[in-house]
C-alpha cells in the first residue's frame, strides 16, 4: 500500500478489493471456457476503463481467443455520462460470423453498451454477448439491455480503480474504490 498510499486517501472506502477481483475473474474466465467450448471468440475491449479486467480475463481463458479494440467517446463531465456515443478507435477486423464478447469495466445507464451492442450485430456477428466487470444497476436508462456476464454488482456510487478513473487518474489502483466527493465537487 506504500506506493498509492496518496491515492487512496481520496477514497471514501474500498469497495472490492485486488483479491476479490482475481477470483471472479478467474471464475468468469472458467464460465465463458464452458460456454464457449469448441468456438473462438473475439474478445473487444472497450478503451481505456476495461484494459486491465480485459487483460487478466483473457489469461483465464482458455480457448484460442483473438483479441480487438475500440476506443469510444461518451462526452460528459468526468463523473457523468451524456448519451451520446461516439467511436474514436474502431476494430481492426470486421466480424462477420465471429462471436464477439465486448468487455467493459462498468455498465452505468447502459448507454454505450446499448449502443455498442446493436451497431456490432449490425455487422454481422454471429453471436454477441457483454462481460462487465461492474454493473451499477440502480442508474441503468435502457432497461431492455441483457448484460450476459457480471463480476460484481455495486451501489450508485462513483468508483475508481483496476482501471477505472477520474480525470484519467486512478486507473492504477489494484483495489476498486468510492472516489470521496471532496474530489470532484459537483462536477
Ligand atoms: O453505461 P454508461 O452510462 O453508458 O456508462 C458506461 C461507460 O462509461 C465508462 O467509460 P468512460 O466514458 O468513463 O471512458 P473510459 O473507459 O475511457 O474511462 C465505461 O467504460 C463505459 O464505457
Ligand atoms: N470511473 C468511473 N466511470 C464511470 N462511468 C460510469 N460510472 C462510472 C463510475 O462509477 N466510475
Amino acid at each position: 500500500m506504500e506506493q498509492s498510499a496518496k491515492i487512496y486517501e481520496d477514497l471514501d472506502r474500498i469497495l472490492v478489493t485486488k483479491e476479490e477481483i482475481a477470483e471472479k475473474v478467474r471464475e468468469l474466465g472458467q464460465k465463458i471456457t464452458k460456454d464457449y467450448a469448441g468456438k473462438e471468440p473475439v474478445l473487444v475491449c472497450i478503451l481505456k476503463g476495461a484494459v486491465l479486467f480485459f487483460s487478466d480475463l483473457m489469461r483465464e481463458i482458455d480457448l484460442p481467443v483473438t483479441a480487438d479494440f475500440m476506443a469510444i467517446s461518451s462526452y460528459g463531465s468526468a463523473t457523468k455520462t451524456s448519451g451520446v456515443v461516439r467511436v474514436l478507435k474502431d476494430l481492426d477486423k470486421d466480424i462477420v460470423g465471429k462471436d464477439v464478447i465486448i468487455v467493459e469495466d462498468i455498465v452505468d445507464t447502459g448507454v454505450t453498451l446499448n449502443y455498442l451492442k446493436s451497431m456490432l450485430a449490425h455487422r454481422g456477428a454471429a453471436s454477441i454477448r457483454i462481460a462487465a466487470l461492474l454493473d451499477k444497476t440502480a442508474r441503468r436508462t435502457v432497461p431492455d439491455l441483457k448484460v450476459d456476464y457480471v463480476c460484481f454488482d455495486i451501489p450508485d456510487a462513483f468508483v475508481v480503480g483496476y482501471g477505472l478513473d477520474y480525470d484519467q487518474t486512478y486507473r492504477n489502483l489494484p483495489d476498486i474504490g468510492v472516489l470521496s466527493p471532496k474530489i470532484y465537487g459537483d462536477k
